[in-house]
């Protein structure tokens, strides 16, 4: 499992609960999956695929979630594609049926409408899981309710035995029920994350949504551009929606717009010219939604009080899904509360409308907090905390605490005079010294009270009301949409100590709108714009790293845009930030960096590398600065030791570049090398990977090497000849010239497979079939790999000092490898009566994990003392192989295991 999430994902380790999931699935466990927004749930159905080498079903309500998740999927080397009414390549979903991808995408109503056959083809061909993600579309409770969602349990019958798995990151017990019911898990493993998201800092501003505001707001938004990263700004209404975008566009601001109101391919443009970089700030009505996936989001406004706490958290969600420091800023004004009515409508029964008023009445609650607000959105899902974050607005506020004793007494005495039969305004007015229609009928301007509470404004006052509400000094009373305010018990109780002379004081905290209303207030832009605290000091970076880091980022971007896809997808700017800070100078250490999967390392590794080496040059800076690992990660992520570490750096390498980039043996040969490796030796490497379980074009590669039909009933009927398989020289004897070891090694893995019948029977079985102009030529050289030395010993040729040859890992041979006397590329195997058999200890990739495993880290030195059979560099060259493998890393000039 760890070196699938490496290798694809480049992470070198799961994160809470992942592990556990993934198990689970593999155990063929029905999974409810409840996790936080950005906590990793895709890892959890992405995984098992690549494990089982199944397909992993996924259902996902939106094509445009669909379709990022998928061009990320296959930056990272998974084999991946969706199915929906925007897919335009009719030949998907016959590949899909034959199980050719990993990882396979569909909304509910394609899930609904394939025919059985379908189902039972991928069946055939492998499934592992059928995720549901955002589950919660199965409630009604839920907050986002999909109808078709309600008919996925169907597929139950279709697919027996095959785990589903579903996912959401909001699902209250109710939500949490219905989707258990509705899906018919059964004996569901549970697995309920917790819903904080540490590296977000929350913060709420009250504002009047003037231009002069939106200036304001315009001037912040800039400064967060200039310092990286996206932001999102969600409206609630489309004319807001226009307005924010014109000033930005305005200021100069490359921004995007997205609402309901546009058109679908407008809607997809502007969605795909901001997942790429293209623009930096998406201003939209909350139309742009679930479908966001894009890791790198420094920043979400809320230019308005959402219409839900559930949609709030979701919303806010999509910032710092890559862990790093974000923010989440809410602005409300007063008259947003008023929408209450507006949002009821969309209820179709009254269970709906009070849900919807509930969480409605919740998001204005936490707009109009005093104290942390992180504390109050996790006790709102359930998740009881006693301490303050620390990282909201209100945590970090200078507190501005003062007796307000005598407001207080003037508001709950009038609220109490009042009758508690109104909301909060009509005591207010009252105070105000208003002689509305409504006070004077009730005789409210006879009061005492009527006219002494001038010298504050009205919101003032109603900051107040929410003030004494959090302090439960008044209690709200929600009827239908209506909201009556009365003094609590503890309300009472304050008001009989007040009424005397001596009153206790009542020390409050003044609330954001408060200060700014008493003219102390200051704006984000005074106060150090919409970032409060910037990258701590171990991620801060030097200015020439800046230099770097700014130079990888183009780098990337343009990357991106030659092969038409998403920066983010090609790697993580923490990734970037590391290479800046690290400046690897190898592609082993590189790869050692979190967020280096295997593909980046064959596709964009060197082209990374060239540009650190000449930026540290000019700038001069040290290459891999091994300081700089200690600031970054303090405890690297560990890998497990007792991985199954079959298929080496080089090996993996030549199948990626084989299988997927649909190279030929001989241009994987010379690729990138000074000395290019023979053609043979690649061919062993992917018929390596393939016994590893790679998934391998059988047809491409007969074709290749040369193995027909024809052929391989010959190499049949050689081995019934020889009487065993084991050894290749008899067998090759008995075949015609041009037959290779190379054929008859692909022959005997595909045997091995028990693949033979589906391979073969693609092939012609008229003779050979013509080779492509790059395929290898045919040798007669009587030292082939697997033959015979002149003295009856066996001998391999490996390369580049990789031991493990397929033989030698499947056990067919014994003894130990040296580099001893032959050159660096080529290495020999000495059996026990060998021509080069010493007592030297000669160094193997194994031998030398074992030797690092066993203390807290081996300095080069030891290592190359340690195996004094072997030439020092065959032993560096080992050692870069292993931090390739993500096997061991280097740390202040020592190697450990990871
Ligand atoms: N083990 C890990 N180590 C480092 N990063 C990870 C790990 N697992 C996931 N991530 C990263 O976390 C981010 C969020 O992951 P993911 O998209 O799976 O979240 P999610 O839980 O599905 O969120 P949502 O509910 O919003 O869809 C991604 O950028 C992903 O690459």
């Amino acid at each position: 499992m760890e070196a699938a999430l490496k290798t694809y994902f480049g992470f070198s380790g799961f994160r809470s609960c992942q592990r556990e999931i993934v198990q689970k699935v593999l155990d063929g466990r029905d999974c409810l999956v409840v996790m936080a927004t950005g906590s990793g749930k895709s890892i959890c159905y992405q995984i098992p695929p690549l494990v089982t080498k199944k397909t992993a079903v996924v259902v996902s309500p939106l094509l445009s979630l669909m379709q990022d998740q998928v061009m990320s999927l296959k930056q990272r080397g998974v084999k991946s594609e969706y199915l929906g009414s925007t897919q335009t390549d009719v030949s998907v979903s016959g590949e899909a049926e034959k199980g050719l991808f990993d990882v396979l995408y569909m909304t509910p109503e394609k899930a609904m409408s394939l025919p059985p056959r379908f189902w039972s083809n991928l069946q055939a061909a492998g499934i592992c899981l059928l995720a549901v993600d955002e589950a919660h579309c199965i409630s009604e409770w839920g907050h986002d309710f999909r109808t078709e969602y309600k008919q996925l349990h169907m597929l139950r019958d279709l697919l027996v035995g095959v785990p589903f798995v579903a996912l959401t990151a909001t699902a209250t017990q109710r939500v949490r029920g219905d989707i258990t019911t509705s899906l018919t898990l059964r004996n569901p493993h549970i697995v309920v994350g917790s819903f904080d998201r540490p590296n977000l800092f929350y913060g709420v501003k009250s504002c009047n949504r003037s231009m002069s505001f939106i200036d304001e707001l315009v001037q912040d938004v800039s400064k967060n551009c200039t310092a990286g990263g996206s932001t999102i700004i969600y409206c609630t209404t489309i004319r807001e929606t226009e307005q924010v975008h014109e000033a930005l566009v305005a200021a100069g601001i490359k921004s995007g717009i997205y609402h309901g109101r546009m058109g679908n391919i407008a809607r997809e443009e502007s969605h795909r010219s901001f997942v790429r970089d293209e623009v930096l700030v998406m201003v939209a009505t909350i139309a742009f939604g679930m479908g966001i996936d894009k890791p790198d989001v420094r920043c979400v406004i809320h230019y308005g009080c959402p219409k839900s706490l559930e949609s709030y958290y979701q919303e806010s969600g999509r910032c710092g899904r890559d862990g790093l420091p974000s923010v989440c800023w809410l602005y409300y004004q007063r008259s947003d509360f008023t929408k209450a009515d507006f949002y009821c409508a969309e209820a179709k029964s009254q269970t709906q409308r009070k849900a919807i008023m509930e969480s409605f009445m919740a998001a204005q609650k936490y707009c109009l907090l005093t104290t942390c607000h992180r504390k109050f959105l996790l006790q709102y899902f359930g998740e009881e905390r006693t301490t303050d974050c620390g990282n909201c607005d209100n945590c970090t506020r200078t507190k501005n605490e003062r007796d307000l004793s005598k407001e207080s007494f003037l508001l709950l005495s009038c609220i109490k005079s009042c009758g508690g039969r109104w909301g909060l305004n009509l005591p207010i007015d009252v105070l105000r010294g208003s002689r509305g229609k409504k006070i004077v009928e009730n005789n409210f301007d006879k009061l005492p009270l009527h006219g002494r509470g001038k010298d504050y404004p009205p919101n003032w006052w109603k900051a107040l009301g929410s003030v004494l509400l959090e302090h439960d000094h008044l209690k709200e009373t929600v009827r239908d949409t209506y909201r009556f305010i009365s003094v609590s018990p503890n309300g009472c109780k304050f008001l009989a100590t007040a009424d005397k002379v001596d009153g206790a004081p009542l020390f409050l905290q003044l609330s954001e709108e408060m200060i700014e209303l008493e003219g102390h207030g200051s704006s984000q832009c005074k106060e150090g714009g919409l970032n409060p605290s910037g990258p701590s000091e171990s991620e801060r970076l030097s200015e020439d790293e800046l230099k770097i880091y700014q130079v990888l980022l183009n780098v990337r971007m343009q990357l991106a845009q030659d092969i038409g896809t998403a920066p983010y997808a090609i790697c993580g700017d923490q990734t970037l930030r590391n290479f800046a800070k690290l400046r690897p100078s190898t592609v082993a250490r590189l790869a050692n960096i979190d967020g280096v999967n295997q593909h980046f390392i064959s596709r964009y590794g060197g082209i990374f590398i060239q540009n650190i080496t000449k930026l540290a040059k000019e700038l001069n800076l040290p290459l891999d600065d091994s300081s700089a690992v200690e600031s970054i990660s303090a405890a690297p992520k560990p890998i497990q030791n007792n991985l199954p570490r079959n298929l080496g750096d080089a090996k993996f390498c030549s199948w990626e570049l084989w299988q997927k980039m649909k190279f030929s043996f001989q241009k994987i040969a010379y690729f990138r090398r000074a000395v290019p490796i023979k053609e043979k030796t690649v061919i062993s490497y992917i018929l390596d990977a393939a016994q590893d379980g790679c998934e391998m074009d059988w047809s491409r590669f007969c074709q290749e090497v040369g193995l027909t039909h024809e052929i391989a009933s010959k190499i049949r009927l050689a081995i019934t000849k020889v009487g065993s398989h084991e050894r290749l020289k008899p067998i090759k004897e008995e075949l015609p010239e041009n037959v290779t070891y190379e054929v008859i090694k692909t022959f005997l893995v595909i045997e091995g497979l028990g693949l033979s019948e589906q391979v073969f029977g693609t092939v012609p079985t008229d003779g050979i079939l013509s080779k492509t102009e790059e395929s290898p030529k045919p040798t007669s050289n009587g030292s082939e790999v697997g033959e015979n030395d002149n003295q009856g010993h066996r001998v391999l040729e490996l390369d580049a000092c990789d031991s493990r040859s397929p033989l030698t890992k499947r056990g067919q041979t014994d003894g130990s490898l040296i580099c001893g006397d032959e050159p660096a590329s080529k290495l020999q195997k000495i059996d026990g009566q060998g021509v080069k058999s010493t007592a030297a200890v000669g160094a193997t990739e194994d031998a030398i994990l074992e030797l690092v495993a066993g203390g807290d880290g081996v300095s080069l030195e030891d290592v190359v003392k340690h195996f004094d059979g072997s030439k020092r560099e065959c032993v560096v060259e080992m050692l870069d192989s292993l931090e390739g493998n993500f096997s061991v890393y280097k740390k202040n000039g020592c190697y450990l295991i990871l």
